[in-house]
């Protein structure tokens, strides 16, 4: 029975694994240890078997006795320890939601079903470290996974819209408390239906200006407003979550010899935990639509194409009707003025689930098979 130690299981994409993982018995058939980095002997978490007390997650020798090590604890874990735990002979399978490792050599990013095959081939040729990919991406290939599997997109921009989940749990708050802020800035003004609507607006942005919202996490008002940059600068001018999204896409599909170019603008946005993002595609040909549909619909089972009316769109295709399901819906797909090569689509995920754990459950599911 594989042996496999779970490090970062109570944070918020540990939880989503673990309850994804409940839900589909995954537990069973394996020997799960818990680990920890601030709660050492304490209970472990109810999965439906029995676990013993919570671990050291900095204890290498107690790291070495395992098979599998699945971590969400995040990159400064991952910098602490893997290195370390490689260095003392351990050859397990190391399976990470971190960015840390993802683009070193001997790690292949995961996203089976759209990359098995580069999964099958790495662990025929003995990789043992998989890393899941960045949320946007992952999210992205879910729902365009048969435009790249027919080799039909010769280029294509990622416009995005992140949900606060991706900077983490406190962000989520803070986002709310923006909201709760500036709805108590004018609360009563909002009551009386007579109130000059230029009159709250004034105060709302006087709110969001003058500090009287907390901004401790994002730095900036989210709430009534955007934020067009997510992670740090490169060079080039781009972000680090633009650049993740040439890199990472040629990476999971195998295609770093011929990448497929793509950029675009990652901007956060006040969602919850879906991520949106809309697309210019430029095909190699003017294929029909009705293909097209076919093709990015057959892919696999959970992306839903939303037919481009408006009723359907607002039902479907948003961050409110995404959030909590696997579906990965993919709408808003017309050929653009452009001309019958240029193609607009807008997908929604939850950035948490495809964008993060999700990944990870089925690594360990394709190991469990072989
Ligand atoms: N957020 C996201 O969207 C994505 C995140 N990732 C990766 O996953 C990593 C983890 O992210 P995320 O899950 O958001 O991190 P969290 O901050 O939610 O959790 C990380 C760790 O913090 C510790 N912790 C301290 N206090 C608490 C508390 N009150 N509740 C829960 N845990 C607590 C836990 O470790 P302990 O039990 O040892 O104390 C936990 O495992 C990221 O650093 C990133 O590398 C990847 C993709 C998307
Ligand atoms: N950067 C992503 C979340 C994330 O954790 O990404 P990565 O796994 O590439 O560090 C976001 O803000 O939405």
């Amino acid at each position: 029975m594989l042996k496999v130690g779970f490090v970062g299981w109570r944070g918020m994409v540990g939880s989503v694994l673990m309850q994804r993982m409940v839900e589909d018995g995954d537990f069973n058939g394996i020997e799960p240890v818990f680990f920890t980095t601030s709660q050492v002997g304490q209970a472990g978490p109810d999965v439906g078997v029995d676990v013993p007390p919570l671990k050291d997650a900095f204890d290498i020798e107690a790291l070495k006795a395992l098979d599998v090590i699945i971590t969400c604890q995040g990159g400064d874990y991952t910098k602490k320890v893997y290195e370390d735990l490689r260095g003392a002979g351990w050859k397990g399978y190391w399976i990470d939601a971190a960015s840390t490792l993802r683009m070193s050599d001997d790690a292949t990013i995961v996203l089976d079903p759209v990359n098995r095959k580069v999964i099958d081939a790495q662990l025929d040729a003995g990789a043992r470290t998989f890393v899941g990919g960045n949320c946007t991406v992952s999210l992205m290939l879910m729902g365009l996974g048969g435009l790249f599997e027919a080799d039909m997109i010769e280029w294509m921009t990622s416009m995005t819209y992140q949900a606060a989940s991706g900077s983490g749990a406190k962000h989520m708050r803070e986002l709310l408390n923006q909201m709760g802020g500036l709805r108590d800035s004018v609360a009563s003004e909002l009551k009386d239906p007579a109130s000059a609507i230029l009159d709250i607006d004034r105060k709302v942005t006087e709110a969001m200006r003058t500090g009287a919202i907390p901004t401790d996490n994002f730095g900036a008002p989210l709430a009534g407003s955007l934020l067009p940059w997510i992670d740090s600068k490169l060079d080039n001018g781009q972000s680090r979550e633009e650049w993740k999204g040439y890199v990472e896409t040629n990476k999971i599909l195998g295609r770093q010899d011929s990448p497929v170019p793509i950029d675009g603008l990652c901007v956060r946005i006040g969602a919850m935990r879906s991520h949106s993002q809309a697309f210019t595609i430029k095909l190699k040909q003017d294929v029909p639509l009705d293909e097209i549909e076919e093709r990015i619909a057959s892919h696999n089972e959970w992306v839903k194409v939303i037919p481009n009316d408006k009723d359907a769109t607002i039902d479907g295709l948003t961050p409110t009707a995404a959030t909590g399901t696997l579906s990965i819906p993919v709408g808003r797909l017309r050929k653009l003025n452009m001309g019958g090569e240029y193609l607009s689509a807008f997908s929604v995920g939850d950035q948490l689930l495809w964008g993060a754990a999700e990944p990870l459950k089925r690594m360990l599911k394709v190991l469990r098979e072989r």
